[in-house]
């Protein structure tokens, strides 16, 4: 249950893993890679008889490709393999790969070769891997096309052809995989931006290698073993005091519903009191559907919250500006959402304020709220997502998370995380003030602020995955159902942290 985090390197680590491995390695590397993606292809077609078609590609990922159809001929399987790039200007590993597949036998073909009768029973892409350098063009483009035209299970070696390995952007055609059987660890493109819906479910062999033992790792993939020295039963003696106060502040006309989500978020993960401060004079003075909701003028909230979470619903007049500086004035953890990040970004004394801060700042910009933080725009921020939320920690002095497909969390001083959970069904209005609510709480209750940021980021897209499994969305999915699933989730993780499971 609580897995550690896993490793992630971009291609320069995975390089500098490789030439410090390689020169030892008996059997190599490539051997190695072939054999598992042979293993793994026998796994998916186990009820599948049939033709394999593996596309090698003119690197060392084809040269995985040519292991692996000589391990499967070996295993009494039929292998088509299709390769039409200069056998001549293979890479050693790839060339030694190449001689031993037509030393064993096997044949390759050049033109793209016709489906069998009944399809094939698996295809393999082993065109390019973290070697690709721009955008798939020409010959392997329609070999990419073709293969993704196929009616059978995909299996990607490495990283699907067309996707970059850093970044999870389409470099002209990609392949569609159904699997991705990745090596040595885990690359920051099969989990943030396009990777996730290309690289379909992710396999990782290390290959025999411990890559941690070469490199510390660049990145990590939340898991909640990470969160686990946080987790901790609460004293019998304790009381509300002890849980802290969530200020909120936000719900301008027409979006008070923005900060009551977040209040009624902060409240069903455990804070002591959650005050709401709404910006509307017009507000109401209760919240009906959760009366323990304390609904108060903004200005003494900020006075009164031990935590102050502003900007969902927060409009950008006159008033959310000056309450802002008022807020990012205060010594106490601060976290910047929605509105209130669009505020600082158009201020340079704001800007400079939350940098200067020393208590505490959390920000939440999705891609379009980010592209204004670092005065560019929403496509520069996801054509590199991990370098776009590192700079903006860097700038800000704040631990962020860049929300979307594979949320990126990073800290000041340059440590980054990808997180995992959750589904496209959260593209739902509210669900970004839920995960200000819970960050907020975890904050008030005494979580550091990075680990509380990783606790609510992993804890919501967990909730919003149970709920989808149980049929709540992912179509239809509401802020509030993802509010009240965290809290079954964040229960049911203190309860297995403290009986050590
Ligand atoms: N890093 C490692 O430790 C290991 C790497 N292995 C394999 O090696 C792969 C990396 O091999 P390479 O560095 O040779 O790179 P690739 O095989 O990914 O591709 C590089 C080749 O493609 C060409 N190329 C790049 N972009 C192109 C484009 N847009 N259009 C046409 N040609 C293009 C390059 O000129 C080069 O010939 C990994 O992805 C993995 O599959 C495995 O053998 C096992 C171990
Ligand atoms: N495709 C997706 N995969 C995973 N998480 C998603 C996806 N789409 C949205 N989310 C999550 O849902 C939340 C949406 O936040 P945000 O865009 O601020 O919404 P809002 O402003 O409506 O509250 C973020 O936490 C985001 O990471
Ligand atoms: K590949």
């Amino acid at each position: 249950m609580f897995l550690p985090p896993k490793p992630i390197y971009p291609v320069d680590g995975i390089r500098t893993i490789e030439a410090l491995v390689a020169p030892h390695a008996q059997p190599s590397l490539m051997e190695r890679a072939g054999r598992v993606a042979a293993e793994e292809a026998v796994r998916l077609t186990q009820d599948r008889a049939g033709h394999v078609l593996i596309a090698c590609g003119p690197g060392n990922n084809g040269g995985d490709g040519f292991v692996m159809a000589r391990r499967l001929l070996q295993a009494g399987r039929n292998v088509t393999v299709a390769f039409a790039d200069d056998a001549a200007k293979l890479p050693r590993d790839a060339a030694a790969a190449f001689a031993a597949w037509r030393a064993a036998g096997g044949e390759t073909v050049s033109d793209f070769p016709a489906a069998p009768a009944n399809g094939w029973a698996l295809v393999v892409d082993a065109l390019f891997g973290i070697g690709l350098r721009s955008p798939v063009t020409g010959r392997h483009a329609k070999w990419i096309d073709a293969l993704n035209a196929q009616h059978a299970p995909r299996l990607a070696i490495d990283i699907p052809s067309g996707l970059d390995a850093d970044t999870g952007r389409v470099l002209g055609t990609v392949f569609h995989a159904t699997t991705t059987l990745t090596f040595l660890a885990l690359k920051p493109g099969l989990l943030t931006h396009d990777g996730p819906d290309i690289a379909g479910v992710v396999n990782v062999h290390r290959l025999d290698v411990d890559p941690p033992n070469y490199l510390q790792p660049m990145g990590l993939q939340i898991q909640p073993g990470i969160l686990r020295p946080f987790l901790r039963q609460r004293l019998q003696n304790t009381h509300k005091g002890c849980y802290g106060d969530v200020g909120i502040i936000g719900g301008a006309r027409g979006m008070t519903g923005a900060a009551l989500l977040a209040g009624r978020a902060a409240l069903k993960l455990g804070c002591g009191r959650v005050l709401t401060g709404l910006v509307d004079a017009a507000a109401p003075a209760v919240d009906f559907t959760q009366p323990e909701l304390m609904l108060q003028r903004p200005d003494d909230v900020i006075e009164h919250a031990t935590v102050l979470a502003l900007g969902p619903g927060l409009g950008d007049g006159e008033v959310a500006a000056t309450l802002l500086e008022r807020a990012i004035r205060q010594a106490r953890p601060v976290i910047l959402d929605a509105d209130a990040l669009n505020i600082v970004a158009a201020s340079e004394n704001l800007r400079s304020l939350v940098a200067a801060r020393e208590a505490p700042t959390v920000m939440t910009p999705h891609p379009g709220e980010a592209g204004r933080l670092l005065r560019s725009n929403t496509a520069a921020v996801q054509s590199d997502r991990v370098a776009s939320t590192l700079d903006i920690a860097r700038t800000f002095n704040a631990v962020v998370v860049l929300k979307g497909s594979g949320s990126v969390i990073a800290t000041p001083d340059g440590r980054w995380l990808i997180n995992s959970t959750g589904h496209p069904g959260m593209a739902s209005a509210g669900m970004g003030d839920v995960l200000t609510g819970l960050i907020a709480s975890l904050v008030a209750q005494g979580w550091p602020a990075e680990s509380g940021l990783i606790a609510a980021v992993h804890l919501h897209g967990a909730a919003a995955d149970r709920l989808a499994r149980e049929g709540i969305g992912p179509v239809g999915l509401t802020a509030s159902e993802v509010a009240e699933a965290s809290r079954g989730i964040f229960n049911a993780w203190t309860i297995q942290a403290t009986k050590g499971l």
